[in-house]
């Protein structure tokens, strides 16, 4: 199978960033990631657009974004935030255009350690029990990433190059 754009969902924390952006210098293409492309559009960090516009207005904003990337670029690896898929409209543009969707998976204990290490920029996690916070967004989010996925792979025990090995091998 050969895919020219590749798009990354799953759950925040595990890993979608930090595996797009090998996966794009192992095949040559350009790497996107939603959240920055939203960061660097307003100006300001994604916890400021919380702050500032609270979730929906945030949720406005990815629509956008989503809409804009996917018709201005070709020969991508995008990554998406972890809520990207809440919304039917971006459902239907992740999988209408006709790419490979792969979702990234993680034993929850991993994604916890991995959060836990990695610096704070997720307003969805701030002042929560970020283990229960991730098992709700988990649980009320695994349709939408099943739906719109052709590909899921357990990156629990994986490096980042492992993963992007499985990928290809995948390809
Ligand atoms: N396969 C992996 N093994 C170990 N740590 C990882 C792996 N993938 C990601 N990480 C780490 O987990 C944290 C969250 O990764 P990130 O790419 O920001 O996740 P996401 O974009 O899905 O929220 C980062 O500190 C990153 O270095
Ligand atoms: O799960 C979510 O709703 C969110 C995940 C974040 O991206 P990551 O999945 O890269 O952490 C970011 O888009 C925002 O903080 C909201
Ligand atoms: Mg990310």
């Amino acid at each position: 199978m050969t895919a020219k754009n590749i798009i990354i969902v799953g759950i925040t924390g595990v890993g979608k960033t930090t595996i797009g952006k090998v996966l794009s210098e192992k095949l040559d293409k350009q790497f996107i990631d939603l959240d920055k492309y939203i960061e660097v559009s307003c100006g300001v960090d994604i916890p400021t657009i919380f702050e500032l516009e609270g979730e929906q207005g945030f949720r406005d904003r990815e629509s956008l974004a989503l809409k804009q990337v996917i018709s201005q670029n070709d020969n991508y690896v995008l990554s998406l935030g972890g809520g990207c898929v809440i919304r039917a409209e971006n459902r239907q543009i992740i999988t209408r255009s006709n790419n490979l969707v792969l979702q990234l998976i993680a034993d929850l204990k991993v994604i916890v350690e991995r959060l836990v290490k990695s610096p704070n920029k997720r307003p969805l996690l701030a002042n929560q029990d970020i283990q229960q916070k991730i098992e709700n967004l988990f649980n009320e989010r695994k349709e939408f990433y099943d739906a719109v996925s052709d590909l899921t792979v357990n990156t629990t025990n994986l490096k980042p190059a492992q993963v992007v090995s499985k990928v290809e091998q995948y390809l």
